[in-house]
């Protein structure tokens, strides 16, 4: 897969792509993250990139023209399609499931806004889907782009090694994660383990842990719970849980 980033920050996103698992996966060639500077498309002696705002008010606005070329060198660099994702606080909420539909796609780039953000005309004409990483203003849209290369990279095929992915099954089936545990099995201030843990009981230690989850979406997060169905054997471990924690 590979992922083309416009930014004005180029190093803050290619250095937080190259390290960790994102970093290995590029080293693989599971994942390309390639970055593009609007500066560098600018035609004017001072690479003018932003613009004052029609209308008034405070603030510059990133130029369509600058934007508008970089695309279109993203689109020259590779055949595929390009899909193209606007980072801002007016997008739709990032989702586990977006992020899954987003690391099957061939292409996607990313457009990191800066000033106020980038003229409008250039989001109607250019961008396919606008992308918002949570409810809160960050300073530019880098940060949403780091974060969506981590969630996608990571989803390329042999990208994680076992363990991990397992560790990923337990998030990406809508649940929040079990607690975890390990030495030493007892600490002198916090105290021991659940003993499940220390059973060897596969399948009760599996069963707890199912629990657990459970239990931890009710309590945390039941918005969680409300969107997926439950079968049997979960709806059966919730209402366990809720029993032991309303006793
Ligand atoms: N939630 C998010 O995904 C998110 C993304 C970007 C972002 N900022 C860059 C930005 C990008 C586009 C439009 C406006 C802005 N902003 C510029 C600075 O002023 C506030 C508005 N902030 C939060």
């Amino acid at each position: 897969m590979r992922i083309d980033v416009v930014s004005l920050f180029p190093d803050f996103v290619r250095q937080s792509a190259a390290i960790g698992v994102v970093g290995r996966a590029q080293q693989r060639e599971l994942l390309q993250v390639e970055t593009w500077n609007p500066r560098d498309f600018a035609t004017d002696n001072y690479r003018t990139v932003d613009g004052r705002p029609f209308g008034g008010g405070p603030g510059m606005v990133m130029l369509i023209d600058p934007l508008r070329a970089a695309l279109a060198a993203i689109r020259e660099a590779a055949p595929e399609p390009v899909h193209v994702i606007y980072l801002s606080p007016q997008g739709a909420r990032l989702t586990q499931k977006k992020v899954e539909a987003l690391a099957g796609m061939p292409r996607i780039a990313l457009i990191c806004g800066r000033y106020e953000g980038v003229d409008e005309r250039l989001i109607e004409h250019e961008v396919d889907e606008e992308l918002s990483i949570g409810d809160y203003v960050l300073s530019g849209g880098e940060l949403g782009a780091a974060v969506i290369i981590d969630a996608v990279g990571r989803l390329q095929e042999g990208a994680l090694n076992d363990a991990q992915s397992a560790q990923q099954d337990s998030f990406s089936d809508g649940l929040l994660d079990c607690p975890h545990y390990t030495r030493p099995v007892h600490h002198d201030v916090w105290g021991g383990v659940p003993e499940v843990l220390l059973s060897g009981d596969h399948a009760a230690i599996r069963r707890w842990r199912r629990k657990q989850s459970l239990g931890r979406t009710w309590l945390r997060r039941p918005d969680l719970l409300t969107q997926r169905a439950l079968d049997d054997e979960s709806r059966a471990l919730l209402d366990e849980f809720r029993r032991e924690y309303t006793r």
